[in-house]
């Protein structure tokens, strides 16, 4: 069978730094799976990070790099670049000749409404640094093609949902959940395209406001969240968002939520209620997918919080439905974005389909990703 070996990068919306995953493909479904590794982003460059996305509210085209964004754009690629190679010395040897590298780059702009979404990410630069082929920029050509440019996840998550073993396998529909900074839902029908849409915020508010009243980067294990309760007031007031009644294709900045409607919360009242806003969010969801789900598998760093998880499934098992998180599956819930990465680079090759009209909104199924040989 004729397949293609790809690592995949992925710098997400949380900042929190490069997750890298190696596989085999052919295209449709994955034919093995090879190691991941993370690698994170000190405070200091987290912080200059952030300091991109308002730098980046003065981008007008998507090629505009104002003020320290061409600097960032190199450097950013350069730690990739270090992270590539760091991983394949850590590889087995049947893993150190991959084919393609899918770059994600990191998103400092996603304004769909005016056709923007702008990830620094440097794919001539991260070919030559590596000696490997890379394929990048892969939500511009969706985005052309009238699309919201994410999410793309939702490919690879339908040929994880082929792959399901009993007793999942049975538990039809099952959607997937990427709890990360953003979240978004990829519904799998028994045939055809996959329904998808970003949800609402994951964990991004979590980690502003912990970072912000706690010091911390991020809620770990849920702990601060355990302390406080649900404040009910703000929560409604975060889901009465005119996001939620939307129905899909939809996405999202990760600004376009903010803290402002949790100001003056206690530290954990605010990690509590942060994270139901988040597995609320995620349920209202269901009110736009063609049928109800009866499994729910849950990928992402949010999967690790327990408040999320747990408000998730007590919502979902009143609907009769099981929430699982990846690797009751059998999956990697860290690397599930990065291996979507590798998938998606390997597609692209093949000149297949990277989304669908009811994934992202494009007209017709189109491929993206510009290629840059070393
Ligand atoms: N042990 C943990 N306990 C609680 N939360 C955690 C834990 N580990 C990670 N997280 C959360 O997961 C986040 C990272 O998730 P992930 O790597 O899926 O996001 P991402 O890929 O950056 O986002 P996106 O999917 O939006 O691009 C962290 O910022 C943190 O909020
Ligand atoms: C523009 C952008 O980078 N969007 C991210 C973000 O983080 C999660 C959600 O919002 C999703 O739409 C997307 O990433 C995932 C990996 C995707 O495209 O599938």
């Amino acid at each position: 069978m004729a397949f293609l070996t790809a690592i995949g990068l992925m710098s997400g919306t949380s900042m929190d730094g490069i997750d890298l995953a190696i596989l085999r493909s052919d295209g449709a479904n994955v034919i093995e799976f090879g190691p991941s590794m993370a690698v994170a982003y000190d405070a200091a460059f987290r912080r200059r990070i952030e300091a991109s996305l308002e730098t980046a509210k003065a981008i007008v085209r998507r090629e505009d790099r104002p003020g320290d964004l061409a600097e960032m754009e190199r450097e950013i690629t350069m730690r990739h670049a270090r992270a590539v190679s760091d991983f394949l010395l850590s590889l087995p040897a049947e893993w150190q000749k991959p084919d393609l590298i899918g770059f994600h780059g990191q998103t400092v702009l996603h304004r769909p409404h005016l056709g923007v979404t702008v990830q620094l990410g440097a794919g001539a630069l991260l070919a030559h640094e590596t000696g490997i082929p890379v394929i990048y920029d892969m939500r511009a050509n969706d985005m052309a093609h009238g699309g919201q440019g994410a999410p793309l996840v939702p490919a690879y998550h339908a040929a994880l949902a082929r792959s399901l073993s009993e007793p999942y396998a049975a538990m039809k529909p099952a959607v997937f959940v990427n709890v990360g900074g953003i979240s978004n839902i990829t519904y799998v029908p028994d045939a055809g395209a996959p329904v998808a849409f970003d949800t609402g915020p994951g964990n991004t508010l979590i980690d502003q406001w912990v970072s912000r009243e706690g010091g911390v980067p991020y809620d770990a294990g849920g702990t601060i969240a355990s302390e406080g309760g649900v404040v009910t007031e703000v929560a409604t007031r975060y889901l009465d968002n005119p996001f939620f009644g939307k129905s899909g294709p939809k996405s999202l900045d990760r600004n376009d939520f903010t803290l402002a409607l949790a100001e003056g919360l206690e530290l954990s009242d605010g990690a509590r209620t942060l994270a139901h806003v988040s597995a609320e969010a995620i349920l209202k969801s269901v009110a736009h997918l063609p049928a109800p789900p009866k499994l729910w598998i849950v990928c992402g760093g949010g999967r690790k919080n327990p408040h999320i998880v747990g408000d998730l499934r007590a919502g979902a098992e009143k609907a009769g439905a099981e929430v699982i998180v990846a690797e009751d599956a059998g999956l990697n819930g860290d690397a599930t974005e990065a291996e979507a990465w590798a998938y998606l680079a390997v597609r692209s090759a093949l000149g297949q389909p990277l989304t669908f009209p009811t994934t992202t909104g494009c007209r017709e199924p189109v491929t993206g990703g510009q290629r840059a040989e070393p």
